[in-house]
């Protein structure tokens, strides 16, 4: 892959309160993201649901880790919370040393154009834009310019050389998540999240993904935390975070998907 997919030396928009973290567990590798006793509650009726009951957690920057849990152990809610999409009842989160807590929505919204990528199980390509519109409308959004040059490098690199001026309804679901995995990284946020990002895809293909991800993080240097329901695809990641019943568990380092698989069963997973 080229060294062009470098994350990019261009100036990046400014963060809303700058200041380096570094994560005691891990030398002074700078933390890409840190949560802090993290809470969240739903409200069902004149109950309250707790999703996750005080998450702590430090990523170190260009980490690859898979969070796994059983059914309704709280996944999602720990990446719509971690990635600004959701906010907790308390605790707090910080993405590359920039505090989420108490920001307003708009604020919200603004900070994750600039800093955080997504990937989502079902794509979310707009329809009517051609792929190279697809990839290039993050930047649009926030004001930044396309840089060709990169574009044209993270379409090699996802394996759509040629493929720019396609239209989404013209590629398999394979072809389509590469499309929203260079989208993702077009802007090399200082962070990615996956929510199952190979769940519409047959396990072949899932896999294929999945390295591609693997390796176009690698070389960018890009933190990825992915929300995965298999063993395989967890196999993957540097680490693997277990959640159950809204609390981190443990964790794997580099574990095979035979120890991810019986760590879940110990859980009650799948
Ligand atoms: N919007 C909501 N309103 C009420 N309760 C919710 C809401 N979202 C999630 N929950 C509850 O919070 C808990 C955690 O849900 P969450 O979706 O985070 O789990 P999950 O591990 O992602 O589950 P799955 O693997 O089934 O997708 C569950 O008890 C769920 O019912």
């Amino acid at each position: 892959m080229s060294a062009l997919l470098r994350r990019s030396a261009r100036p990046r928009p400014p963060v809303l309160h700058d200041r380096t973290t570094s994560d005691p567990l891990d030398g002074d590798a700078p933390a890409a993201l840190r949560l802090v006793d993290v809470h969240k509650s739903y409200a069902q009726g004149t109950d309250l649901v707790p999703a996750l009951r005080g998450v702590d957690l430090v990523l170190p920057a260009g980490s690859f880790s898979a969070v796994m849990g059983p059914s309704g152990s709280g996944k999602s809610t720990f990446l719509n919370c971690a990635a600004g999409l959701d906010t907790p009842s308390s605790g707090t989160i910080h993405v590359g040393g920039v505090d989420l807590t108490g920001r307003s929505a708009d604020d919200l919204t603004i900070f994750r154009r600039d800093h955080i990528g997504f990937v989502f199980q079902a794509y979310n390509l707009v329809p009517q834009l051609s792929v190279e519109q697809n990839i290039q409308l993050p930047l649009l959004l926030a004001g930044r310019p396309v840089d060709g040059t990169r574009q044209e490098a993270l379409l090699e690199a996802v394996g759509l050389g040629g493929m720019a001026l396609r239209m989404p309804g013209e590629l398999s679901g394979g072809q389509a998540q590469r499309v929203a995995i260079a989208r993702a990284l077009m802007t090399s946020p200082e962070i990615l999240f996956a929510d199952e990002p190979t769940g519409a895809l047959d396990s072949r293909t899932g896999r294929q993904i999945i390295q591609l991800l693997r390796d176009a993080s690698q070389q960018t240097g890009q933190t990825v935390v992915l929300v995965t329901h298999d063993p395989v695809i967890a196999a993957v990641a540097d680490r693997v975070l277990f959640l159950a019943d809204g609390v981190l568990v443990g964790h794997l380092t580099a574990p095979t998907a035979t120890e991810v698989a019986a760590r879940m069963t110990e859980l009650g997973g799948h």
